[in-house]
């Protein structure tokens, strides 16, 4: 089974099981593909065997975090920074299961006041954020550059930066905000995640809600 390992708080529990139901021998024949570094680092740590996306063209299964969740499943991910590589991940599998809190559940996505995330190159970043903000102009957003713990700009696994989007008021159709996003120029990936996940579990004050697609 080829698995996709998520990245994240939430995650990094999923991971922590996988390799401890490995060291049991609860768990066989498996391989893991890491959606960022710092994934990778734990699961080599847990002795999970690895590879990628160049050997592996389909994922049979993946679960991650994620910081929004609308009522149609679809997701906003890249807060901890790693949404390209997720989205390459956990656009290949057959099924994606998606473990969230009842705080991350939104009405629409992008709606919450708090980051849309979008991976840029680093060449005219600002010049590709303000392409992002007057895209967005009528729903009030702001484009800022994500900043690490050192006040730097924080660069991604593959070299990137992150333009995060505040919006006031939500995007309208997401499929339609998506191809925008995607023809600027300078555009790596955004953390909208359309039609992807087929379950979520979410944990609430009363326990486990499944959602399924
Ligand atoms: O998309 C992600 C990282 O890029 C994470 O899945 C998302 O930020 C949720 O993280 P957490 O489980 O820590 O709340």
């Amino acid at each position: 089974m080829v698995l996709g390992l998520g990245t994240g708080s939430t995650a990094k529990h999923a991971v922590d099981r996988i390799g401890e139901l490995l060291r049991l021998g609860k768990l066989k024949n498996i391989v893991g593909i890491p959606t960022s570094k710092k994934t990778q680092e734990q699961a080599i740590s847990l002795g999970i065997p690895l590879s990628d996306l160049d050997h592996h063209s389909t994922i049979d299964l993946a679960i991650d975090g994620a910081d929004e969740v609308d009522p149609h499943l679809n997701l906003v991910k890249g807060r901890g920074g790693s949404l390209l590589r997720e989205k390459m991940v956990e656009g290949t599998c057959k099924k994606f299961i998606c473990i969230v809190d009842e705080s991350k559940l939104v009405k629409h996505l992008g709606g919450s006041g708090l980051a849309m995330p979008v991976e840029v190159v680093p060449f005219c970043w600002k010049f590709t954020a303000n392409k992002l903000q007057n895209l967005f102009e009528d729903s009030g957003c702001v484009a800022k550059l994500r900043n690490d713990s050192k006040g730097k700009s924080f660069v991604t696994d593959n070299g990137n930066y992150i333009v995060d989007l505040y919006l006031k008021k939500d995007i309208g159709d997401l499929q339609v905000a998506s191809d925008a996003i995607l023809r600027i120029a300078g555009v790596v990936e955004h953390g909208m995640f359309l039609d992807m996940a087929t379950t979520i579990i979410v944990a609430g004050e009363l326990g486990i809600t499944i959602k399924n697609k």
